[in-house]
């Protein structure tokens, strides 16, 4: 699914008002419906006092539409204006008449002395500003969105908090709305997945509004939701005569003494998501840890506690590098030696990354779309200290750009950044806040280019099945006993979830009057 910025969403509704044949307010009327719609089916006429508070733009029509639908559904309903200006649009000027013609008279709020008391119990609906907020809000509008967090009330959010921008930063948390719920239009807006957003979105659906998809595809959007669908497609069937080779050879290089876990994590995951053969190329002191905890992987060594030499006899098909593989000094110049004269395509993670990072000059030597897998402090050393997490995105694109390498950005919604293009991930949880869980993606993301899978179609399909195990397991384990070491066991889950028919819901048929 497309994640569309702000300017794509208003471009398409305007497409969609010129070719389809809908006007505006009836494009508006159908997304509010729907809207009001939602909270029907779970309110069924419970007499929740309800307040929403509608801006003067579209975003505030929506609200007043909702308004509406409420009243004539017998709900206990107070509708206000935020009359932060006296602009109004079209849209919202018809359905402010619509809802005065019922009889309901939206209160005007202009001021901090008129906002109605709103209780913990009650229900907020949110549509003060939407995809056309220009600028931080600031005065009684601020104070208002203040006022509303302060209760802590229950808040339906209509296509974004208010105070949110879709596609940039506003850091002044303290200016956006704290949504229960948000019911947004059309795609997922990219703002819902930064980190500096997490007060203010919590759970969140896409309402189909139907505008025009065929336009949509002419602004080929840069920005992706990856779910099963876009998933699902990418894997490759196994043929029948195929055998090990087929599957190719992943080399998983790292360790260092008390930090041969993360290769043995790694070279696990590389043989659990099938590649056909995995060698383990550690310090010394790594060789019986690793014959004995990975029967069916082989085990180069180098020198004793940690890696100096990088000299191993293996002609890998890929090499997944850095998982405890530490930076001491030995260690940093035969990475840089092997780095500068390395052609076989990488994922690159945890020290690795670090030593990158001290010496930015080593990465045009990395092979084209090499993989990147930093968590945020890695990212940071990396790319720099950001302003907020759009400024992060924005300096991962450039670095990715400038070396022509595809960025993992891992957390709890991991993107993965090739140039432009973003791929925000769909799966995973807190369950996977453990040690050894990087690890672990690094050797499912080698696997899977060892078997042929595309560099960049191998990180999105490889976050995608990490944060599936999680999941899947937390609905049988919970959160807490979820390690490392059962993502491998779920793998088999995830992919297997790629095939499963979703539950169809059971059709409810109206009961047959009785004669
Ligand atoms: N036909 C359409 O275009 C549809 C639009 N829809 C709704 O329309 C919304 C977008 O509507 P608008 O573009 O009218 O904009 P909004 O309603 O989001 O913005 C409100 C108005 O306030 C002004 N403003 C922005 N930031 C401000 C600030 N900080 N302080 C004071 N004023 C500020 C803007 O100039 C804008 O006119 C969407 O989010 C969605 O809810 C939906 O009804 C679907 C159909
Ligand atoms: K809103």
């Amino acid at each position: 699914m497309y994640i569309l910025n702000s300017k794509q969403i208003a471009k398409a509704d305007k497409a969609t008002i010129n070719t389809n044949g809908i006007s505006s307010v009836d494009l508006m009327e159908n997304a509010a419906t729907l809207c009001f719609q939602w909270l029907h089916s779970r309110l069924q006429g419970q007499q929740i006092k309800i307040h929403v508070f509608c801006g003067i733009g579209n975003n505030g029509g929506d609200g007043l539409v909702m308004a509406r639908h409420l009243h004539q559904h017998g709900y206990n309903v107070s509708c206000y204006v935020v009359n932060f200006s006296d602009k109004r649009t079209n849209e919202f000027l018809t359905n402010y008449n619509r809802l005065k013609e019922i009889g309901e008279w939206p209160e005007v709020i202009s001021h901090e002395n008129e906002f109605p008391e709103v209780k913990f119990e009650d229900i907020v609906i949110d549509a003060i500003f939407g995809n056309g907020l220009s600028r931080k809000p600031a005065g009684f509008s601020k104070k208002l969105i203040q006022y509303i967090n302060s209760t802590k009330v229950f808040t339906l959010a209509i296509d974004i908090p208010s105070g949110m921008y879709s596609d940039k930063s506003n850091t002044d948390s303290s200016t956006i709305l704290n949504a229960g719920h948000t019911l947004t239009f059309q795609c997922p807006k990219l703002a819902f997945f930064l980190p500096e957003n997490k007060e203010a979105i919590n759970t969140w659906e896409v309402i189909d509004i139907g505008l025009d998809q065929n336009f949509i595809e002419t602004l080929k959007p840069a920005s992706h939701f990856i779910g099963k669908n876009e998933i699902k497609p990418l894997y490759k069937p196994r043929d029948k005569w195929s055998h090990k080779g087929t599957f190719g050879h992943s080399l998983i290089i790292g360790g260092s003494f008390g930090k041969i876990g993360a290769v043995t994590l790694a070279s696990k995951a590389a043989l659990k998501i099938g590649s056909g053969l995995v060698t383990a190329y550690t310090p010394k002191c790594g060789y019986n840890i690793l014959q004995i905890a990975i029967p069916e992987a082989m085990v180069e060594v180098d020198d004793d506690n940690a890696l100096k030499y990088f000299n191993f006899k293996t002609k890998p098909t890929v090499i997944g590098i850095g998982p405890g593989m530490g930076t001491s000094e030995k260690t940093k110049l035969g990475f840089e030696k092997f780095i500068s004269e390395n052609k076989t395509p990488l994922v690159i993670d945890a020290d690795a990354i670090n030593l990158l990072a001290l010496n930015p000059n080593l990465a045009t030597h990395l092979p084209k779309n090499s993989i990147l897998t930093p968590h945020p402090k890695e990212l940071e050393r990396l790319i720099g200290t950001w302003k907020n997490d759009t400024d992060k995105i924005k300096r991962a694109q450039k670095y990715s750009k400038e070396n022509n390498v595809i960025i993992v950005i891992k957390d709890a919604h991991t993107i993965v950044v090739n140039g432009n293009e973003l791929f925000v991930n769909s799966t995973g949880n807190q369950a996977l806040a453990t040690a050894g869980s990087g690890d672990v993606l690094t050797g499912i993301i080698t696997g899977l280019i060892a078997q042929g899978y595309e560099n960049l179609i191998a990180a999105i399909y490889g976050v995608y099945l990490h944060g599936k195990t999680a999941d899947i397991a937390s609905q049988e384990i919970g959160f807490e006993a979820f390690t490392a070491s059962t993502i491998l066991d779920y793998l088999p889950d995830a992919i297997l979830d790629l095939f499963k028919q979703e539950q169809q819901q059971p059709q409810q048929t109206e009961e047959e009057p009785e004669n």
